[in-house]
This record gives structure tokens, C-alpha cells and sequence, in this order.
């Protein structure tokens, strides 16, 4: 596959979808120049330009694949940078649609454009022929329009809108960075108003809410019969027009009736409606106003969807309704008002939609293909209207029967040449290629003279079959000297394991069996390692599990810059069985870096996990990923009594756990220099370990500032904070030495080092006489899971923290304690006497995100401190007995 030879690319005008549009961009690693007006505002004269770039950052969702990419993207203003934008390959304008802006634009900019240089518009309203208007051939000829959909980073659908006079050289070059460096689908449309998608998507939105309106019927219903019957996306109709903005729709609908011929039918169906007027004036616009169709209510942290009431402008909690009808047809032969509704908007959008040809597009499957794409329906619609008992028969028939004029697509009956494996669009083409060897789960064919395997099961999921059939086309591939692409049918590579498989040999108790399916998947995957010829997998929306270590065994993987792809099984309870942890630990090992990677974004790392940065795979996945395994099995019944047999019977020790330690001696090794002398004997002392010290701080000179020997609870009392750090983890009998910086020698004014110097450094010595033996926790029967470790500082002694906390009896499931039942969360310091001791030593060494789940025996539930009664379980448990404390950090 080439790569386009795109190296730098201008956005001009920094908005919602300018600026998303160069992040699209960055994020295929090409090199972007942002530009927009100067700005007056105090903030500089990039001013609205570092607000564009920082909002980059907190848009949900994420515009950005990763944060380093706004690296890729240079900002400049239209007066200061203008030379900026000689040095782009394409130029694409998204400022505001009013087409003198972007004719005044275009004059500024075009003495700058290099030759050759393309000049786009993103406009979704204004005609090429209008923008085009007094340019020179020589711009003309490579100027055109790129619609990019919103959110650009997710939709795949762009609309090239071209004319007779751009240059062929010129639609090739476009057209390579949009699909192979973008990975967005391509789809040519006339130089109409609203084009193909907006043209059908609005049409559909003002219809459906404007007679809904007027025919007084619930949005709620409505938009569950779309979403369950019409498999549009969940935000429905109604909820999609609050997506957009009653404000934005106006304006999209005043223009496109304004641009469309007067006999066109969206001036029909665009009904006058006071209601809606209301709402605007209100400020009811939708999400980004005081609500719209529907509305989000927070009360005391938990979220409500509410619906509008008409009748006075205020919301109620959404009501769900039962779903009277099973299938379209049964809706469609309803005599409902919702029935006759539906009945009356599908005619009319189908005959709208097919109206579209040949003026917008002459291809009905690129009309279906730009609402799949470009609105994230399921089924397109004209695959839609092949779930109607009659189909095109329907329409027709309800046209006549509504005395409304028929397109000529009907009547001259070219719907009857629409074939439907044609609304399939396989990114190979099948009928190009022929197949040389074939099972129930997968297939080889030879396309162009390339050897490609398919997987043809459920969500590509991984079979006995599957394992068999890729053994044996790799061993073709090596007699045949070819190299083996993996290639999806569909829009996914593979879900991984077929779980009902795994699911069905543990309830027939048939571990031999499964066994032999984990090695067989094992032999494929070294079989594709170690093969001789070069396997390269083309992925594609989602790789999970076993998907991810097909390509992780890969020699090349052709990565969508949106795939979703990584060992999700760990979250479930499963173990990745197929080598793919060995092989992330093999590719994230800059020593070990796998052969060579291509993307289809231009980009020549892997995509593989993108989400997670190199630290995270090497430092603590495998951790990460055996404590969720095991967390996950502590939620089972079977799983705590597993826990409960293994520790018992053995009668051991949980195993050793030294990794809090070793965390904060990390930390407090980086605040200071700390010496450790002697082995010591009982220990380490932790937070809320009551401890006995003799402490002296030196000055640099050595001499004698401080010295006392003092009897405290690590983290609880007030003490100088360099001495809480490095007491922690000593032994007894052991002695330590740190230099400390002047701002650990100092707590407060009682407790301090005197006549502080805040230049100086101070020494401080330190002897662990004794840990008080009756709250003493042996890291040794302590266990400790953490469902996310991020590279966050952890929480010390003496830190103040929020948690929500449960505590379980591991023999039988019983909730001893649970914070959130009692709608209070808990605050402390780490370190406080008066909580159960388990509970410092948990958080202490805790990163602040997440869940961190404990298990320890009763003995350690015990708080020293009475005070007050806080989370007091002492008197329901044993101290022999095993107990689960889970604690999750608030803030
Ligand atoms: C006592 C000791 C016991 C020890 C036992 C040890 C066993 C060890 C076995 C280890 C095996 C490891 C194998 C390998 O290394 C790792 C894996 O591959 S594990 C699998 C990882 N994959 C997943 O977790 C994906 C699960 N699926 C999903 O998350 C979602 O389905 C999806 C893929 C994101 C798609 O979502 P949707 O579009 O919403 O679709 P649905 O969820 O409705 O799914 C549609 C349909 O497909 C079925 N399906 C999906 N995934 C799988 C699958 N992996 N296997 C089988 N079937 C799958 C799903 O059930 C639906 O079916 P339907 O309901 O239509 O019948």
C-alpha cells in the first residue's frame, strides 16, 4: 500500500469541526497548521486558537488518539502566518457558512498556495459552483469540497463534492490522504444542496418532529420505535435533533430551504411550528442550552433523563413504555396513531430519498452506504425498506393509495435491478477473487494473486475451525512462497475466543477438550509467528482477545486509526490464553521491537492499545491484569470459596506482598537520599503502626538541632513529615539516615525544626525501637488486588483521603460494612488510630483512582483508637478469619 505524499496539511478556522478536523489529521501523524482570525482578547493574538487546542483536550469523545498528537499541530493566525500556509499540500477552509467570509478568505490565502497545493471547503450548505465563483482556472482545478461528519475522528463518511474542472492528478492525491492516511470512506455526490447524507438526515429530522409536534404524539415512543424497530443509534430522532441544536438545525433547514427548488419537498414538510419556536426562545435548544426534547436532572449525584412536557415547558422523568409492536410490519399494519404516523413519514422519506436520483447521486447504494456512515445507522435505509413485507411495492402502493407523485426510479422500475449483496461493502471484493479452500468458519481466496484468509463465524469469533483452517493455509502460503493476509468481510476482525464454545465444554466438564482448543489456538498463533512467509493482518473496528493475538503474532497489521483492539478477557475473569500477553511484553520491549508495523494511518507504530502508553505494558500489566481476574472471581460465590479452600488448606500464608513498600521507598527514595543500616526483626512499620523512634536532625554542619525519642501512630500525629516518610518500612532494630530538604524538616509551629534555613538541607537520623505488637499487620498475610495502578503519586501516611469502603466475609459472602449503604462515604487520615488498621495500611501506597480490593484476616479489622465508632466490625468477626475490604478513593 503507498502512502500519499500529503506532508502537511492547513485547517483554516478553529471551531468545533475545524479544529477536530486537525485532529483528525495529527492523529495520523501528519503535520497540521491551524489557523483562524486574530484574536483581541488579552490572552494574545492566538488567543482563540490555544482555547481551540486546550478544549482538544476535554472534548468528549476524544477528538485526539493520544495526547501527544496536538505535538503535530502548529497555530497561527490569518495576518501573522499567513506564509505558513506555502508550505501545505492541501488546505482545507472550515470557517462560518456565509460565503463572503470564505470568499474574502480564499482572496487572502490564495497568493500563498504552493503549486499544486489543494484547496478545500468543508462547507455542508454551499454549493462548489458559488464557491468557485471568480476564482482563476489554475485554483479551480484543484479546488473542491471535503464534507468531514461530526465527530470527524469517528464518522467514516466524507462527501467529495467535485466538478468537471478539478484535475484528475488532483482527485487521486485527495483522495489516497482521505482514505489511507484518514481512513474515511469516500462517497461522490453532486453539487446539491446538503448533499447526500445532511440532504436525507434533516429531511428525516424536521419531518419526524415536526408532525409529531403537530399530531401531539410522545417523542419517548416515537424514538424507541426507531432506535428498537429501525436499529437507528439510541439518541433516536428527537434526541439527535437536541445533539445538533434546535439553533443549528435552523439554521441547516432555513438554508437548505432557501437553496432548494421550491417544488422540492422539504419546503412541505418544514411545518411552520410554534412550539418549537417557543423552545428556542426559551432556550430549550437541546443539550448545549437548558435542555430540548429531552433533559439530564442531576439531584444529589444521581442522573434522571427527562422528557418536555408541551403543555408548560417542564420536564418529567422518562417514562418506558412497553414496545406494542414486534417487527416493522407489524407496526406499519397497526391502525395506532403511532402506526398511521409511521406509515404517513415512511412514504414520504422514501419517496423523498428516492427522488434524490439522479439529481444528488445516481447510485442508490451510496445513498444507503452515506447514512450508515455518516449517521450511524445500523441497516441503511434502503436495506431497511427490504424488511417491508412488500418492499418498493409498499411505497408504491402507498403512494397511489396518497395520490403522491412517484419518482421516475420507481416508475421506470430501475429498483427491481438493486441487488442486495451489493449494500454489503467488503473491503475485498469477493467477486474478484476466488476461493481455494473453505470451512464453516473461514475461507481462502486468491484476490489480485493474494493469498487472503476471512473468518466467517459469529463476530469472527475464533473455532476449532478457524485454528484449522489458518494451520493449513499458512502451510500453503509457505509452499506457495506468497504472503498471507488476514482480512475481515465485515466491519470488526474478530471478537476473540468463541466464549459459548468455552463456556460449553466447562458446563459439560470437559477440560480435555478445552484444553486441546487453548493449545491448538497456542500452535496457530506460533504457527503465524514463525511462518516463513510474512502474515499481515488488516484490521478493523474491534480485535478483542484472541482477535488482538492474531495480530499480536503478526509480522505487519494494517491498523484503522479508530480500532478498538487489546486483551478485554482479563476484565470478564479470563486469562488470555493464546501467548498475547508474552508477545505485548515482546513488542513493548524497545530492545525486542516487532518487525516492522504498517498502518493505514500513515502512522508507522502499531495501534495496538493505543490507549496505553509503553510505562503501563511493561511496568504492570500482568499485575493489572491477574488481579482483575482474581477481583472478578471474588465476586462469585465459587470464587471466594476457592479463595477460602486454597489459603486454608494449605494453611499458609496468602503469599508475600511487599509492593507497598516498595512503592513508597521508591517515592520517598526520590524525595531523599535515604541509607538503610542493619537487617532489624520485626517489620516494617506502615501507616497506623504505633511506633517508637529516637529521632535527630542535624544541621549541615552536623550540628545537633533536634532530638527526642517519641512514641506515635505512623501518619496520625503531627510530627515533622520527613520523619513519617522515612520511618515507614523500617525495621526494628534498624537505623536509617536521609537528607531531607527544608521544606520536610518543617509541619507547623509547634512542630518544626527552628530558625528553619530555606536553603539548607538537614540530616536526619532515625532508630526503630518498637512497633506496639497488638496492631501490628504482617505484610505476609496480606493480599492486595488494584483494579487500575496508574503512574499517579500514591497516598503517604498522614495524607487526608474520601473512600467509599465494603467489607465482606470471605466464607460466605456476608457484608459486614458497607459506606455507600450508608450513603456516606468516609474521610480520614491515613494513619488514624481510630479506624480499623487494614484500612491505613491499604491506602497507604494506594495510587488515588480506582478500586483497591484487600483480603486479611480479622485481626487486622481491629481499630486501637476508640473515640469514635468508625466502621467498627471487631465484634462480628474472628480474627482468624478471612475478610474482603474494598475501598474506592471519592476525590
Ligand atoms: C475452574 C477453572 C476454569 C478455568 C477455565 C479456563 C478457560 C480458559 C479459556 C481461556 C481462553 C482464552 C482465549 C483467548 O486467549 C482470549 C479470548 O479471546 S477471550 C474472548 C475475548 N472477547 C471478548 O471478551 C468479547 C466479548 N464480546 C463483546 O464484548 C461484544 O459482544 C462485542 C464483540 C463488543 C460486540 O458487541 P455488540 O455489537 O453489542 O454485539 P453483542 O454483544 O450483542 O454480540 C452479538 C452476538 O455475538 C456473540 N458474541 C460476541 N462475542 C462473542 C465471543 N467472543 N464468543 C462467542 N459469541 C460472541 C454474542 O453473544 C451475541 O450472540 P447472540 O446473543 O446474538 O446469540
Amino acid at each position: 500500500m503507498t502512502q500519499t505524499t500529503i506532508d502537511k496539511v492547513c485547517v483554516i478556522g478553529s471551531g468545533v469541526m475545524g479544529s477536530a478536523i486537525a485532529a483528525l489529521i495529527a492523529n495520523s501523524s501528519c503535520q497540521v497548521v491551524l489557523l483562524d482570525i486574530v484574536s483581541n482578547d488579552p490572552g494574545g493574538r492566538n488567543a482563540i486558537l490555544k482555547k481551540a487546542m486546550e478544549n482538544l483536550k476535554h472534548q468528549r469523545p476524544d477528538p485526539l488518539s493520544h495526547f501527544s498528537k496536538l505535538d503535530f499541530i502548529k497555530i497561527g493566525n490569518l495576518e501573522d502566518d499567513l506564509q505558513l500556509i506555502s508550505e501545505c499540500d492541501i488546505i482545507i477552509e472550515a470557517v462560518v457558512e456565509k460565503i463572503e467570509v470564505k470568499h474574502q478568505l480564499y482572496n487572502k490565502i490564495i497568493p500563498y498556495l504552493k503549486d499544486n497545493a489543494i484547496l478545500a471547503s468543508n462547507t455542508s450548505t454551499i454549493p462548489l459552483k458559488k464557491l468557485k465563483a471568480g476564482m482563476a482556472d489554475s485554483i479551480k482545478s484543484r479546488f473542491i469540497i471535503t464534507h468531514f461528519f461530526n465527530p470527524p475522528r469517528y464518522m467514516e463518511l466524507l462527501e467529495l463534492v467535485l466538478d468537471s474542472e478539478v484535475n484528475s492528478a488532483i482527485i487521486d492525491k485527495i483522495a489516497k490522504f482521505l482514505t489511507i492516511n484518514l481512513g474515511k470512506t469516500i462517497i461522490k455526490s453532486n453539487d446539491t444542496p446538503g448533499f447526500i447524507a445532511n440532504r436525507i438526515g434533516c429531511y428525516l429530522l424536521e419531518l419526524v418532529v415536526r408532525k409529531a409536534i403537530k399530531d401531539d404524539l410522545n417523542p419517548v415512543i416515537i424514538d424507541k420505535i426507531f432506535t428498537n424497530l429501525f436499529k437507528l443509534p439510541n439518541t433516536g430522532i428527537f434526541g439527535l435533533y437536541d445533539l445538533i441544536g434546535h439553533d443549528v438545525m435552523k439554521l441547516i433547514s432555513s438554508s437548505l430551504v432557501k437553496s432548494l427548488p421550491t417544488h422540492d419537498n422539504y419546503q412541505e414538510i418544514y411545518l411552520p411550528t410554534l412550539l418549537l419556536d417557543k423552545m428556542l426562545e426559551k432556550n430549550l435548544i437541546g443539550r448545549k442550552g437548558d435542555g430540548g426534547f429531552y433533559r439530564i436532572s442531576v439531584v444529589g449525584g444521581v442522573k434522571t433523563k427527562e422528557v418536555i412536557d408541551f403543555s408548560d415547558f417542564t420536564y418529567k422523568p422518562l417514562k418506558d413504555y412497553d414496545m406494542e409492536y414486534n417487527s416493522i410490519n407489524e407496526l406499519l399494519e397497526s391502525s395506532s396513531i403511532y402506526g398511521q404516523f409511521f406509515q404517513d413519514i415512511l412514504v414520504k422519506f422514501y419517496l423523498y430519498l428516492i427522488g434524490l436520483i439522479p439529481t444528488v447521486t445516481d447510485n442508490i447504494y451510496d445513498i444507503n452506504k452515506a447514512m450508515k456512515l455518516g449517521y450511524s445507522w445500523k441497516i441503511g435505509p434502503v436495506e431497511l425498506l427490504y424488511q417491508l413485507k412488500e418492499g418498493f411495492e409498499w411505497i408504491k402502493n402507498q403512494a397511489l393509495l396518497k395520490n403522491l407523485p412517484l419518482p421516475p426510479y420507481i416508475t421506470n422500475n430501475s429498483y427491481k435491478l438493486i441487488e442486495a449483496s451489493k449494500f454489503q461493502f467488503n473491503r475485498i471484493n469477493l467477486e474478484e477473487s476466488r476461493i481455494l479452500l473453505k470451512n464453516n468458519s473461514a475461507e481462502l481466496y486468491l484476490y489480485q494473486n493474494r493469498l487472503v484468509v476471512s473468518i466467517t463465524t459469529k463476530m469472527n469469533c475464533l473455532n476449532e475451525e478457524v485454528f484449522d483452517l489458518i494451520i493449513q493455509v499458512v502451510e500453503l502460503a509457505e509452499e506457495r512462497g506468497q504472503d498471507l493476509y488476514i482480512i475481515p468481510l465485515t466491519d470488526y476482525f474478530s471478537a476473540g475466543a468463541d466464549l459459548k464454545l468455552i463456556a460449553r465444554h466447562i458446563k459439560n466438564n470437559d477440560f480435555v477438550k478445552l484444553e486441546e482448543f487453548l493449545a491448538l489456538g497456542q500452535r496457530t498463533m506460533t504457527r503465524l509467528k514463525y511462518s516463513n512467509v510474512n502474515i499481515i493482518s488488516c484490521a478493523v473496528g474491534f480485535a478483542l482477545g484472541g482477535g488482538c493475538e492474531i495480530l499480536l503474532h503478526s509480522d505487519f497489521i494494517v491498523a484503522n486509526q479508530e480500532l478498538s483492539t487489546g486483551l478485554v478477557e482479563v476484565s470478564i475473569g479470563l486469562a488470555p490464553g493464546f501467548g498475547g500477553i508474552k508477545e505485548m511484553f515482546y513488542r513493548a520491549d524497545e530492545e525486542n521491537k516487532a518487525k516492522p508495523t504498517i498502518t493505514t494511518d500513515g502512522n508507522n507504530n502499531t495501534s495496538l492499545e493505543p490507549q496505553q502508553d509503553k510505562a503501563e505494558l511493561t511496568g504492570n500489566f500482568l499485575e493489572k491484569s491477574i488481579s482483575k481476574i482474581v477481583i472478578n472471581s471474588l465476586k462469585t460465590e465459587q470464587g471466594r470459596l476457592f479463595f477460602e479452600n486454597l489459603l486454608q488448606s494449605s494453611n499458609r500464608s496468602i503469599s508475600q506482598n511487599d509492593y507497598i513498600i516498595e512503592v513508597n521507598r521508591d517515592l520517598v527514595g526520590t524525595l531523599f537520599k535515604i541509607n538503610s543500616f542493619g537487617e532489624g526483626s520485626i517489620g516494617p512499620a506502615t501507616c497506623g503502626h504505633v511506633v517508637t523512634i529516637k529521632y535527630q536532625i542535624l544541621d549541615t554542619n552536623n550540628n545537633l538541632i533536634n532530638e527526642a525519642t517519641k512514641t506515635f501512630s505512623l501518619g496520625s500525629w503531627p510530627i515533622i513529615p520527613a520523619i513519617d516518610m522515612i520511618t515507614n518500612g523500617m525495621m526494628v532494630g534498624q537505623s536509617r539516615q536521609a537528607v531531607i530538604p527544608p521544606q520536610y524538616a518543617y509541619y507547623n509551629s509547634k512542630y518544626r525544626v527552628e530558625n528553619i534555613d530555606h536553603d539548607a538541607y538537614y540530616k536526619v537520623n532515625i532508630m526503630l525501637n518498637s512497633i506496639l505488637p497488638n496492631n501490628f499487620v504482617n505484610p505476609a498475610e496480606v493480599k492486595i488486588f488494584d483494579n487500575e495502578i496508574a503512574y499517579k503519586i500514591p497516598l503517604l501516611c498522614g495524607d487526608k483521603v474520601k473512600f467509599a469502603a465494603k467489607i465482606t466475609r470471605l466464607s460466605n459472602g456476608e457484608i459486614l460494612y458497607d459506606s455507600n449503604k450508608q450513603d456516606k462515604n468516609i474521610e480520614m487520615k491515613i494513619g488514624d488510630i481510630n479506624y480499623p488498621l487494614i484500612v491505613s495500611y491499604a491506602l497507604h501506597g494506594k495510587v488515588p483512582v480506582g478500586t483497591r480490593t484487600v483480603i486479611a484476616k480479622g485481626k487486622t479489622f481491629k481499630a486501637l483508637g476508640s473515640k469514635v465508632n468508625h466502621m467498627l466490625v471487631q465484634d462480628k468477626i474472628e480474627v482468624d478469619e478471612f475478610l474482603m475490604l474494598e475501598l474506592s478513593i471519592v476525590d
